[in-house]
């Protein structure tokens, strides 16, 4: 029992299927991405903003890139902040739980073999951007399904901040709203994507489900 959130917002590690997770893997095998409204309880999503908004200027640390430890560079490649989820906080802990649920579904349905899952919260300031680029090279990582979930009320087109997602021949084939409560699952090595400059501060948790096995004798790249 999590103290704190109403018990219609807990995740029972028993729960029956969501169908939401049919839509989810069919969305992957379509299309390789899908995007989802008010994909998670709503009583959690604001909880989870409860806590990012919480968290002061110190609990964050700017975002690398990939294994680049030249920040001045990755500047200009991206500009948010992060922190990175543990189980300790009720609400982040229902968060993971949530995504246990959604890995043992997918692999159920699509056999990905997917292993554990990894997650940040992500604030970008007004001026904040993440330039063009894909999550995973193969074979290289082991992430290779990302999720993101937004945790902003009242997004506006004027805000800014939208999630860019490209299609084979670089053309824009979604531009989503960072609205509260949207979950947006693609395959980690092959959907470039872009996050717009955001014009006010927006939150965001950022997640990878990994295969096990090591890469060049290294498990997991670093965080
Ligand atoms: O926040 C988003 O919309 C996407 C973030 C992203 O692409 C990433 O963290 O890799
Ligand atoms: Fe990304």
């Amino acid at each position: 029992m999590y103290e704190g959130l109403p018990v219609s917002a807990e995740i029972a590690a028993s729960s029956v299927e969501l169908p939401l997770f049919d839509v989810i893997a069919d969305g992957l095998t379509g299309r390789g991405f899908v995007v989802l409204p008010l994909a998670l309880p709503p009583a959690l999503s604001e909880a989870l903003l409860l806590r990012v908004t919480s968290l002061g200027d110190e609990a964050f640390r700017r975002a690398g890139v990939g294994r680049e430890r030249d920040f001045q560079l990755n500047r200009f490649v991206r500009s948010d902040e992060i922190r990175w989820l543990g189980s300790a906080d009720p609400a982040e802990a229902q968060y993971l739980a949530w995504m246990e649920q959604l890995r043992q579904a997918i692999n159920r349905r699509l056999f990905m073999g997917l292993f554990d899952y990894e997650a940040h919260f992500a604030r970008y300031l007004p001026g904040a951007f993440y330039k063009k680029h894909i999550d995973a090279f193969k074979g290289r990582s082991n992430r290779v399904l990302s999720t993101v979930f937004y945790l902003n009320g009242g997004w506006q087109e004027a805000d800014g901040g939208q999630l860019l997602i490209y299609g084979d021949d670089d053309s824009v084939v979604s531009k989503v709203t960072p609205l509260m409560g949207t979950l947006v699952v693609f395959l980690s090595d092959s959907v470039p994507h872009e996050v717009l400059a955001a014009q006010r501060t927006r939150y965001s948790i950022a997640g990878w489900f990994r295969v096990n096995g090591s890469i060049n004798a290294q498990i997991d790249p670093p965080r």
